[in-house]
C-alpha cells in the first residue's frame, strides 16, 4: 500500500508547528521580506572553515578526467560594451582604486545606520590566504557560533536563534568571568560588564598571558555550552534551525527514504523542492551511514551540484562530455575503475535540476547502469530520486542544432521513474495573487489582467534602506559589467580576497576547473559600500541568498572590541563623544591587535557586512572564509576552496540565480532570450513589492510546447486521482491535506503518477 498525499490547494496553509520536527540544518526558511522597519542590530562573526555545514559528507565522485563546468550557462552572448564600459571592466580586473566623487547613493544611509567610521585606507590590501590567521585551536564543539546576538541588541530573540549563552567571552571579560564562573550570566547587558575590562585592559597584558587566559576561557565556555545545551535541549553545533516539512513534502520523504521508491518530484518555483531534497539527502545519509558511497548526490550543472554539495551527473558517471554512443561510454566506464566502482556501489542516485539534463544523456546513463551492473532492471536497479521544474531552464543546446530533448522525452524515463509527485504549495511567495501571476507566466498563459499587473511593476522599488534590488541578467558579461560599474562608483580602497584552494588533485588546472563551478570565486574584489550576497547558510536568517552591504573591513579583535564597545565608536557612550571617542577607541584596538599578534601587527581584515534580515532588522556578520569541499566517500578531499562567503550582488546571472530566493529583484525582460528564463528570473522574488520588471512583453515569456504537453498529461492524471480522492479520501490532516490510501496495484505498477493537484 502506498499512501498518497493530495494537497487541497485551496486549503493550503502555512506549516503547522504540530507537524513532525525535522532537523534540517543545511537550509532554512526565508521569511517573507517586508519593508525595512527599524534598525535593530546584531553582530556576528563567521568563522571560516569551521562550519558544521562546511563539513560535507557528500558522495562526491570526481575523476581527474571528469570535468565539465557551467561556462555555457551564463551565456556569453551580450550586448557590446561601450568604450567606457570596457574601461570600467578592465579597471575592475586590475583592482579599481576609483576616487570618484559620485559615491554610492545609499552608502551614507549605511553609515548613518551603523555609525561605523572605519576608513578603508586602514584596510590591508590584497589579502592572500596563505596568511590566514590561525584560528584558535578549538574543536568544532568549542568554537563560538558563527552568529552571536550582541547583548545590547534590541532585536527580539527568535526561537530559532542559538541561545545567547554561546557568545564567546572576550579577553577583557576574562577577569570578571573567571572570578564569577559559578554565576555566569550570559544575558547580562554589555553595559553592566564594561567596567571590568577597564580594570585590566588587554593591551596591558602580555601575549602569553592573553593566550593562557583564552585557553582557560575556552575550557570554561565548553562546560557552559554543555550546560546550556542540556537546559535548552539545544545542540551547539547546529547553526540553522529546522523547518517543518509540509504534508506533501513529508509524503515524498517517506516514499523515497522508507519505501525506496524511484520518484520524480516537481512543482513550480518556490514549492520547496530544494528544501525537500536536502532533507532527503540528510535522511539517506543517515540510512546509509555505514556505507556513505551508496548515495550519489548529483545535479545537472556544476552550480546546482555545488548548491546541494554534490557533483555533476557527468562527473558521477565518469563519461566526460558524454557525447559518444552508450556502447562506447560503457567501454569508457569499464576502463575507469573508480567510475565503474561508483556505478556498482550506488544504491540511490539523486539528480537535482533535472530540467537541464538532456534526454539522450538520461537514456545513455540508464544503459550504462544496466550494463555495468549487469542488472536488467531500470537503471540497473538503482533507486532514482529526481527533482526540478521543466518550465525552468532547459538543457544547454549542443552544436548539432537538434531540437531540445528533455529528460522526460527519454525512452527510459517512464520505466525508470515509478512515481511523479507534484508539490503544490508555494512557500516563496506568500501573496497568492503574485503566486498566481507567476504561475500563469510559468505555463505561458498570461491573462490580460496579469499582463497589466506585471507592467505596473516597471516602477522603481520603494525601499528606503541601503539595499538595492539585485538585477538579473542572462549573460555573465552583463553581470560583470553591471557589478563593475557599481564598484567603480564607490570611493575607497579595493580589498582583494584570494581563495585558498587545496585538495588531493595535484594538477592545478584540473583543480581550478573543478572549483570553477563553486559559487565562491577564486578572487573577489570588494569595497566598503559594496552590495553583497551571502553564499553559505549560516543560520535561519542568514542564509545563502541573504543580501547586505559591506560597512567596514576589520580583523577579528577589532570586531570583538567593536561588538562590546559599540558606543565608543558611535560617540554616544560614557567615554566621550563624536570623533574623539572613535579615535580613542581605534587607538585601543590597534594596541589590542598588537598584543594579540605577539607584538607584530599582522591582523587580517575581513568584510563586516550589515545584512538585512527578512523581518527588516539588521545583522552584522564578520565574513571570514568558509570552505567548499569536493570529497570522496572515503573522506579524501579532492578539491577544496576557502574563500569569504560573499559575491557582489548588484547583479547576478539568471543561471546563478536559479534556485535562489531573493528579496529584491530587478529584471529587464527585453534582454531575455531563452525559454524559461523570464519565469526563472521573476520567480526569484518573494513579493511584488520587491520586484521591478521593465520591458514586460508577454511574447518574452516563452514556454516549450513539449513541457506544456508533459505537464498537461500530469494534470490529466491528477484529475483521475482527484475524482478518486473526492470519492474516497480516508484521512484529513490538521492542515486539511487529504491522505489517500492507494491500491497495491497502483503502487507496484511502476510508471503511474501519484501527485497532488496543479
Ligand atoms: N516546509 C517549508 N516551510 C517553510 N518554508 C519552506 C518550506 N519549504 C521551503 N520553504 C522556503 O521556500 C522557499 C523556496 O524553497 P526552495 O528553494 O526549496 O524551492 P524550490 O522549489 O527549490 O524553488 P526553485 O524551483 O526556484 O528552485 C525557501 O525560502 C525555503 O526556505
Ligand atoms: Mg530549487
Amino acid at each position: 500500500m502506498f499512501r498518497k498525499a493530495v494537497h487541497d490547494h485551496s486549503s493550503a496553509k502555512p506549516l503547522h508547528p504540530s507537524n513532525r520536527v525535522l532537523n534540517t540544518n543545511n537550509y532554512t526558511a526565508t521569511k517573507q521580506s517586508s519593508p525595512i522597519a527599524g534598525t535593530k542590530r546584531k553582530l556576528d562573526v563567521a568563522h571560516g572553515g569551521q562550519s558544521a555545514l562546511g563539513s560535507l559528507h557528500n558522495a562526491v565522485y570526481f575523476d581527474e578526467n571528469d570535468f565539465d563546468d557551467d561556462d555555457d550557462l551564463d551565456f556569453e552572448i551580450s550586448t557590446p560594451l561601450s568604450r567606457s564600459q570596457n574601461a570600467v571592466q578592465a579597471s575592475t580586473e586590475t583592482i579599481i582604486l576609483s576616487s570618484s566623487s559620485e559615491n554610492y547613493p545609499n552608502a551614507s544611509n549605511t553609515n548613518a545606520n551603523t555609525k561605523l567610521d572605519f576608513s578603508a585606507k586602514d584596510a590591508q590590501n590584497d589579502i592572500k590566504y596563505p596568511e590566514l590567521p590561525q584560528l584558535d585551536d578549538m574543536s568544532q564543539e568549542q568554537l563560538p557560533p558563527s552568529s552571536v546576538p550582541i547583548p545590547w541588541s534590541s532585536s527580539p530573540v527568535s526561537h530559532h536563534q542559538p541561545p545567547q549563552q554561546k557568545r564567546r567571552k572576550l579577553p577583557w571579560e576574562q577577569q570578571q568571568t573567571d572570578t564569577n564562573a559559578d554565576r555566569y550570566d550570559p544575558i547580562t547587558p554589555a553595559a553592566t560588564k564594561k567596567t571590568s575590562h577597564k580594570a585590566e585592559m588587554p593591551w596591558n597584558k602580555t601575549a602569553s598571558t592573553v593566550k593562557d587566559e583564552q585557553k582557560e576561557l575556552r575550557k570554561l565556555n565548553k562546560k557552559r555550552l554543555a550546560a546550556v545545551a542540556d537546559t535548552h535541549n539545544y545542540k551547539p553545533q547546529a547553526r540553522v534551525a529546522s523547518l517543518f516539512l509540509s504534508d506533501e513534502q513529508r509524503a515524498v520523504l517517506e516514499a523515497v527514504v522508507e519505501r525506496g521508491k524511484s520518484i520524480f518530484f516537481t512543482g513550480s518555483a518556490g514549492t520547496g523542492k530544494s528544501v525537500l531534497m536536502r532533507e532527503i539527502i540528510k535522511k539517506l545519509r543517515d540510512k546509509y551511514r555505514r556505507e556513505p558511497d551508496r548515495v550519489a548526490v548529483t545535479a545537472s550543472t556544476g552550480l546546482a551540484a555545488c548548491n546541494i554539495e554534490g557533483v555533476t551527473l557527468h562527473s558521477f558517471a565518469g563519461i566526460g562530455l558524454g557525447k559518444e554512443s552508450a556502447a562506447e561510454l560503457v567501454k569508457k566506464v569499464r576502463k575507469n575503475p573508480k567510475a565503474r566502482n561508483r556505478w556498482l556501489r550506488t544504491k540511490v542516485l539523486i539528480i537535482d535540476e533535472v530540467s537541464m539534463v538532456d534526454g539522450d544523456l538520461f537514456d545513455k546513463l540508464e544503459e550504462i547502469a544496466r550494463r555495468i551492473r549487469n542488472n536488467g532492471r531500470p537503471f540497473g536497479g538503482i533507486q532514482l530520486i529526481v527533482t526540478g521544474d521543466f518550465f525552468q531552464l532547459p538543457p544547454v543546446p549542443d552544436s548539432s542544432n537538434r531540437d531540445v530533448k528533455f529528460a522526460f522525452n527519454a525512452a527510459t524515463w517512464n520505466t525508470s521513474i515509478q512515481h511523479t509527485i507534484l508539490l503544490t504549495h508555494v512557500f516563496r511567495q506568500k501573496d497568492p495573487v503574485f503566486a498566481e501571476m507567476l504561475n500563469e507566466m510559468r505555463l505561458g498563459k498570461i491573462s490580460p489582467r496579469t499582463i497589466e499587473a506585471f507592467k505596473k511593476l516597471s516602477r522603481p522599488l520603494d525601499f528606503h534602506d541601503a539595499l538595492d534590488a539585485t538585477e538579473l541578467f542572462p549573460t555573465r558579461a552583463e553581470v560583470e559589467n553591471a557589478n563593475g560599474l557599481r564598484m567603480g562608483r564607490l570611493s575607497g580602497e579595493v580589498l582583494t580576497f584570494h581563495a585558498q584552494d587545496s585538495g588531493t588533485i595535484q594538477d592545478i588546472q584540473m583543480r581550478e576547473r573543478l572549483l570553477s563551478n563553486c559559487m565562491a570565486p577564486q578572487v573577489i574584489h570588494l569595497k566598503k559600500g559594496a552590495q553583497v550576497m551571502l553564499i553559505k547558510n549560516m543560520e535561519d536568517t542568514l542564509v545563502n541568498g541573504s543580501l547586505g552591504k559591506i560597512v567596514a573591513f576589520m580583523d577579528e579583535a577589532t570586531f570583538d572590541y567593536y561588538r562590546n564597545n559599540e558606543d565608543e565608536f558611535t560617540g554616544d557612550g560614557k567615554d566621550g563623544s563624536g570623533d574623539e571617542a572613535t579615535s580613542q577607541a581605534r587607538k585601543r584596538i590597534r594596541a589590542l591587535a598588537h598584543v594579540k599578534d605577539g607584538g607584530i601587527s599582522t591582523s587580517r581584515k575581513w568584510p563586516l557586512v550589515c545584512f538585512t534580515q527578512p523581518d527588516g532588522t539588521e545583522r552584522h556578520l564578520l565574513c571570514q572564509p568558509e570552505t567548499w569541499k569536493i570529497e570522496l566517500p572515503n573522506g579524501e578531499v579532492q578539491a577544496q576552496r576557502s574563500q569569504v562567503p560573499l559575491i557582489l550582488a548588484w547583479a547576478l546571472s539568471i543561471h546563478k540565480a536559479q534556485g535562489q530566493t531573493l528579496p529584491r529583484v530587478k529584471v529587464d525582460l527585453g534582454r531575455v532570450f531563452e525559454k524559461g528564463q523570464a519565469y526563472v528570473a521573476l520567480s526569484r522574488a518573494t513579493s511584488q513589492a520587491g520586484l521591478q520588471v521593465t520591458g514586460f512583453d508577454p511574447r518574452k515569456v516563452m514556454v516549450h510546447s513539449k513541457v506544456v504537453e508533459f505537464y498537461t498529461n500530469l494534470s490529466n492524471i491528477n484529475s483521475v486521482v482527484r475524482r478518486k480522492t473526492s470519492n474516497g479520501a480516508k484521512n484529513a490532516t490538521s492542515e486539511g491535506t487529504k491522505v489517500e490510501e492507494l491500491d497495491d496495484d497502483f503502487d507496484e505498477q511502476g510508471s503511474e503518477y501519484i501527485s497532488g493537484f496543479v
